[in-house]
């Protein structure tokens, strides 16, 4: 589809703005007049909007044997995701997808603007959820901060309660915020930091709009998280790239052990062709 090469995909702007919204500031700011990138957002400002999105195969499969990245998305849905990518405030990893992947997180497929044109592409924050600390110094997450081309990382942690854990977890801070992090303290429970508390602190930082992109842990926390709640108070859109090829039952999945009772309930709003891809989109 041409038009995905220049503007936002409509998928995206009907699934994530009202339909009446002006197209050309969805993805753009002005940054002449200190105008806030365009965000989804919703009503109360309790939390983001949050849109959690990732790309699988056919069999259900969103990495390769023993958690290998796979390039699932063509370039067309790709690029579709680094348009998502610019209309969110920030973007949240795991920890497992920041180690696995050094990711950087970025709109970098967008096409150039021209050098005349005062608007930008939104550059969203990268969040990493990290109970333990164990983001790596040298990530491209805080190279690209530190190089300038990308945006200070937030890690998303919780304080251990003893004290061995808790100086080693301190010094662990200290060296990430030395490497340019800022480390967020958030409540845990027993499935690690707990989803709603991570949400209010983000809201009350700024995020107007956060999109998940995974990994495995991280989709199946969200989607426990939104069943749980009376439905939309915890994700409000879901987007899945649904590539055509088959990984095999060693590949990593999200959904196998999931009970009827703890998948929430989908809105359809489009099913669209991207390239060779099918990309899904439903509302919660
Ligand atoms: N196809 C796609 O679109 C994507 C694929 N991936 C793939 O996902 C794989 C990584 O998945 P995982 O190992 O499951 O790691 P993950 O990225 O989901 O991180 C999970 C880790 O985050 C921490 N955590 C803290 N609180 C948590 C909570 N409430 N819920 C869940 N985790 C919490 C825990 O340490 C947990 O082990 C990689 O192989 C990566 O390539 C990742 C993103 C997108
Ligand atoms: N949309 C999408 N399609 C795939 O096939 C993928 N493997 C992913 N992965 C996500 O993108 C991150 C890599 O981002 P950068 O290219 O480094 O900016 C990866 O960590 C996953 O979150 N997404």
């Amino acid at each position: 589809m041409s038009h995905h090469r220049t503007q936002p995909p409509t998928i995206l702007l009907d699934t994530l703005f009202s339909s009446d919204a002006p197209l050309e500031h969805l993805s753009l700011y002005s940054t002449t007049d200190d105008v806030q990138a365009p965000s989804p957002t919703v009503d109360d400002e309790s939390r983001p909007w949050v849109t959690l999105t990732f790309a699988q195969s056919l069999d259900a499969k969103i990495a390769g044997e023993a958690g290998k990245q796979l390039i699932l998305s063509g370039k067309e849905s790709m690029l579709m995701t680094h348009w998502m990518r610019s209309m969110h405030d920030a973007i949240l990893v795991g920890i497992g997808t920041a180690l696995n992947d050094n990711p950087q997180l970025n709109t970098r497929l967008l096409p150039q603007l021209p050098a005349d044109n005062p608007h930008r592409y939104h550059l969203p924050r990268p969040v990493v959820v990290d109970t333990h600390l164990r983001l790596r110094l040298d990530c491209k997450l805080l190279n690209n901060y530190r190089a300038g081309v990308g945006r200070r990382p937030w890690v998303m942690s919780s304080a251990p309660i003893g004290e061995a854990e808790g100086k080693t977890w301190r010094e662990q801070r200290k060296a990430l915020e030395d490497a340019g992090a800022r480390v967020v303290e958030v409540g845990a429970d027993s499935g690690g930091i707990s989803i709603p508390s991570m949400l209010a602190v983000l809201r009350s930082l700024g995020v107007r709009s956060l999109m998940v992109e995974g990994g495995a842990g991280i989709i199946k926390s969200f989607l426990a998280a939104a069943t749980a709640d009376n439905v939309g108070e915890t994700v409000d859109a879901l987007i899945v790239t649904v590539a055509p090829t088959f990984v095999g039952r060693e590949g990593v999945g999200y959904g196998e052990n999931l009970l009827a009772a703890e998948v929430p309930r989908l809105r359809h709003k489009h099913t669209e062709i991207v390239g060779q891809d099918t990309v899904v989109a439903f509302r919660l």
